[in-house]
C-alpha cells in the first residue's frame, strides 16, 4: 500500500517540482521507499503514518550532528528539543550585552586538515561555515610548587618549555607523546564513521591496515599505563593526570588512550579555534540548516517516554500528552536520562544495568559567568613595562584559558571551591561577546548535585554567594589583582542548575569510569538492545567533548542511514557484528 509523503502535508512546498531534493537519487528513495515505511504499528495493532523517519530527543552537538547527516542524505528528521534554544551544554545565552557561553569554551576539532575536524566538516557537510579565531596557547598552567606551564599550538614550543621544567625527563616526555601521535596519525588519515558497519570496518582496514591496527593496540590502553611506561618524576605525572583531568574529568589512570592521542595532538595539529559569536553559533548553524533538507527542530517540546511497540521503539509522548511516531528514535539525552526516566524500567535492557556498573556520573560544576571590567587584563604595554620593573609575574594573564590549583590532593575535590580552578575569558579572542571595555570572565569547578538539595532558597542563595566569592579570591589572590571589585555582573550556576536547564541527570558533565576499566573497550556505540532506540552524545563511545560526541553523530547518522536502507548496509554481517560488539562489551572485565 502506497501511504502519501505526510511531509509533503505539513510543509507542502517540499513535495513540488521545485523542492531541491527533487531531482535529488535521496527524494527518490524517500517517496519510494521511506514513505511507504513510514508507517507504524500502534499499540492497539491500528497502522499509524509516521511523523518522520527519525526522531532526535534533544539537540545538543551529538544531536545535531546525527540529525543534520541523517537530513542531508534523504531522511525526514524531526528534532524535539526541551529548550528554548539548540546546542545543550554547547548552548549561549545572552545578558546585558554579553554572550556567554553555557559550557566550555575550548574548542577542539575546528581545524582546516585532516579527518578529524568534525566541527568544521559537520558545518560544511550541511553548507555553513563559521569563522574562528585561532589560539596560539591551548592553556595556562598555574600549578602548585610554582609550576607554571603553558600549551602552545606549536608543539616543539611546547615540548620544550615542559622538558626545560623536567630535563632529566626529556626523552621519556617525547617518547610518551609519540605514543599519542601514533593514535592521532592514524585516526586523522581515515574516514570517521560508525565502528557497528562491517563494511566501513573493512574499507578502513584495506585502505589503512597498520593505521587500523595501530588503533586496535590502543583500544583498551589508557593513558597513566603509557605514561609510566616512560615517565618516572611524580610531579611530571601529576601535571599529566591534571592534563587528563581537565577535559576527561578524571585523571591519567581512566582516561583512554585513544582520547589522549586526540586531545593531546589535536591541539597542536588543528590547534584550538574560538568561534566567532560564541560557541552558541555551531549549534545555531546547524540547527537552522535541518530546513534546507526538508527536516526540522521544534522547541519547547520536552520528550516524557519513548514509547516502545512489542519491544520495538516506535515514538514519543511528549510532556503534554501528544504523541509522535518514527521507526527511529535516537536519543541525545544522557544514558542515564534515557534507560532511567525515558524508558519504563521493565523494559530497561539488562545490558544498561551492567553498563551503570562501569560507568558513574562525573561531578557537576559551579560556574560563574562574570562580566567584568577590562582593566582586571593590564594592556600588553603595561604589562610588559610591569614586568621589566618586577611589579608583574611572567604569568601570561592575557591567555584565554587557565587552570588553577594549590594543592594536588585537590585535584578532583568537588566540594567546597578547593578543587581546579577553570577560567575563559572568550572576548580576548572575539571582543564583541561583551559591551566595548568589558571582558568575560567564565569560571568553574567540580560540585556534587548532593551539596546542593536540601537547602531552603535562602541557604542556597547564600552558599551560592559564598562559594563564588572563594572562587573569585582564590583567581584575585593568585593572578587577577582588584578582580572582585571589577565584577559588574554576576551570574551563579549550580549542579541544580546544569540539571534544570541542561537535563542532565544530576547536572552531571558525563561518564566515567566507575574503576579502571580497559580503555575504551566497555564505551558502548550507537545502536541499544531495543530495536530502533540508538543513543548518541558523551553516553556513548567515545564520550565527553564537543569533538567526540560529533563524532558520536556521524557515527550514529552512519548506523541509522544503514539500518534505514538510505546508504548500502551488509545486513546480515552487520547484525552478527552488532551482537558479538554488544556480547564482547558485557564480558570484557577489567
Ligand atoms: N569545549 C568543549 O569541548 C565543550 C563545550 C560544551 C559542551 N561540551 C560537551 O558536550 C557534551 C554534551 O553534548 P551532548 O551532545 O551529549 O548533549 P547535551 O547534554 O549538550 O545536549 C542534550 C540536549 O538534549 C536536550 N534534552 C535532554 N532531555 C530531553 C528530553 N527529554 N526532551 C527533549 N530534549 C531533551 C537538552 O535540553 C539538551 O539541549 C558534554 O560531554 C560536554 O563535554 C564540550
Ligand atoms: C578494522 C580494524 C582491525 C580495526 C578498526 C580500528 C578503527 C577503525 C578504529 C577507529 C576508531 C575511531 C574512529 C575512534 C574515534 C575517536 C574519537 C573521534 C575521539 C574523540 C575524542 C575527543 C575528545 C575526547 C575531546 C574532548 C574534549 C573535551 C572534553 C574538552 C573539554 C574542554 C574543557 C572542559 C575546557 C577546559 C576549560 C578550561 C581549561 C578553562
Amino acid at each position: 500500500m502506497f501511504i502519501p509523503c505526510i511531509w509533503s502535508t505539513q510543509t507542502p512546498a517540499f513535495c513540488t517540482p521545485t523542492c531541491p531534493r527533487q531531482q535529488a537519487k535521496a527524494h527518490k528513495l524517500h517517496l519510494n521507499r521511506v514513505c511507504m515505511q513510514a508507517t507504524a504499528k500502534s499499540q492497539s495493532g491500528k497502522e499509524q503514518q509516521a511523523d518522520a523517519d527519525v526522531i532526535v530527543i534533544g539537540s545538543g552537538i551529538g544531536g545535531l550532528v546525527t540529525a543534520t547527516q541523517l537530513a542531508r542524505k534523504g531522511a525526514r528528521v524531526l528534532v524535539l528539543e526541551q529548550y528554548i534554544i539548540p546546542g545543550g551544554s554547547a548552548g549561549a545565552f545572552s545578558r546585558d550585552g554579553y554572550v556567554f557561553d553555557v559550557g566550555a569554551s575550548m574548542i577542539f576539532g575546528f581545524g582546516t586538515e585532516g579527518s578529524t575536524n568534525l566541527l568544521t566538516r559537520a558545518l560544511a557537510d550541511v553548507n555553513r561555515s563559521i569563522e574562528t579565531f585561532p589560539d596560539p596557547v591551548q592553556i595556562n598552567y598555574h600549578l602548585p610548587n610554582a609550576l607554571q606551564l603553558r600549551v602552545h599550538k606549536d608543539y616543539e614550543k611546547y615540548v620544550q618549555e615542559l622538558s626545560a621544567r623536567f630535563p632529566h625527563e626529556e626523552k621519556g616526555i617525547r617518547r610518551f607523546y609519540k605514543e599519542c601521535w601514533n593514535v592521532f596519525n592514524s585516526l586523522n588519515a581515515m574516514e570517521l564513521l560508525s565502528l557497528e558497519e562491517p563494511r566501513y570496518l573493512w574499507n578502513v582496514f584495506l585502505e589503512n591496515p597498520i593505521g587500523c591496527l595501530q588503533l586496535l593496540r590502543y583500544f583498551p590502553q589508557n593513558v597513566g599505563d603509557v605514561a609510566r611506561k616512560h615517565i618516572e618524576d611524580k610531579e611530571l605525572l601529576h601535571y599529566i593526570d591534571i592534563d587528563c583531568y581537565l577535559w576527561s574529568v578524571v585523571k591519567g589512570d581512566r582516561t583512554p588512550m585513544i582520547n589522549a592521542g586526540m586531545v593531546f595532538c589535536d591541539r597542536h595539529y588543528g590547534g584550538i579555534n574560538y568561534p566567532k559569536g560564541g560557541v552558541g553559533k555551531i549549534a545555531e548553524e546547524l540547527a537552522a540548516s535541518l530546513a534546507d533538507f526538508g527536516s526540522q527542530i521544534q522547541y519547547k517540546k520536552r520528550v516524557r517516554e519513548i514509547v516502545l511497540d512489542n519491544g520495538k521503539a516506535a515514538g514519543v509522548l511528549l510532556a503534554d500528552g501528544t504523541e509522535l511516531r518514527a521507526p527511529v528514535i535516537v536519543s541525545n539525552a544522557t544514558r542515564w536520562n534515557t534507560f532511567g526516566s525515558l524508558i519504563k524500567p521493565e523494559q530497561v535492557p539488562a545490558s544498561e544495568q551492567k553498563w551503570r556498573e562501569r560507568y558513574e556520573k562525573s561531578p557537576s560544576f559551579l560556574s560563574l559567568h562574570l562580566g567584568v571590567d577590562a582593566s582586571v587584563i593590564p594592556s600588553s604595554a603595561r604589562h610588559q613595562q610591569e614586568q621589566r620593573q618586577g611589579h608583574a609575574p611572567q604569568e601570561h594573564v592575557e591567555d584565554c584559558h587557565h587552570i588553577v590549583l594549590e594543592d594536588w590532593a585537590h585535584m578532583e575535590d568537588a566540594s567546597d571551591a578547593t578543587g581546579t580552578l577553570f577560567l575563559s575569558i572568550p572576548t580576548l579572542l572575539d571582543p564583541t561577546l561583551a559591551p566595548p571595555g568589558k571582558h568575560i570572565f567564565h569560571m568553574f569547578t567540580p560540585s556534587n548535585i548532593e551539596d546542593w538539595e536540601g537547602l531552603s532558597p535562602s541557604e542556597y542563595e547564600a552558599k551560592k554567594t559564598r562559594l563564588a566569592d572563594r572562587l573569585i579570591a582564590r583567581l584575585e589572590r593568585a593572578h587577577f589583582p582588584g578582580l572582585a571589585s571589577k565584577v559588574e555582573l554576576k551570574i551563579v550556576g549550580t549542579p541544580r542548575t546544569h540539571r534544570r536547564f541542561l537535563g542532565r541527570s544530576d547536572g552531571s558533565y558525563g561518564p566515567v569510569p566507575a574503576h579502571k576499566l580497559w580503555g575504551l573497550v566497555s564505551m558502548p556505540f550507537n545502536r541499544t538492545d531495543i530495536e530502533g532506540l540508538y543513543c548518541v552524545g558523551d553516553s556513548a563511545f567515545p564520550g565527553q567533548g564537543l569533538n567526540a560526541v560529533a563524532f558520536s553523530g556521524y557515527a550514529c547518522a552512519h548506523r541509522v542511514a544503514c539500518d534505514l536502507g538510505l546508504v548500502g548496509k551488509m545486513p546480515v554481517i552487520g547484525d552478527a557484528l552488532a551482537n558479538l560488539l554488544s556480547k564482547t562489551r558485557l564480558k570484557i572485565e577489567r
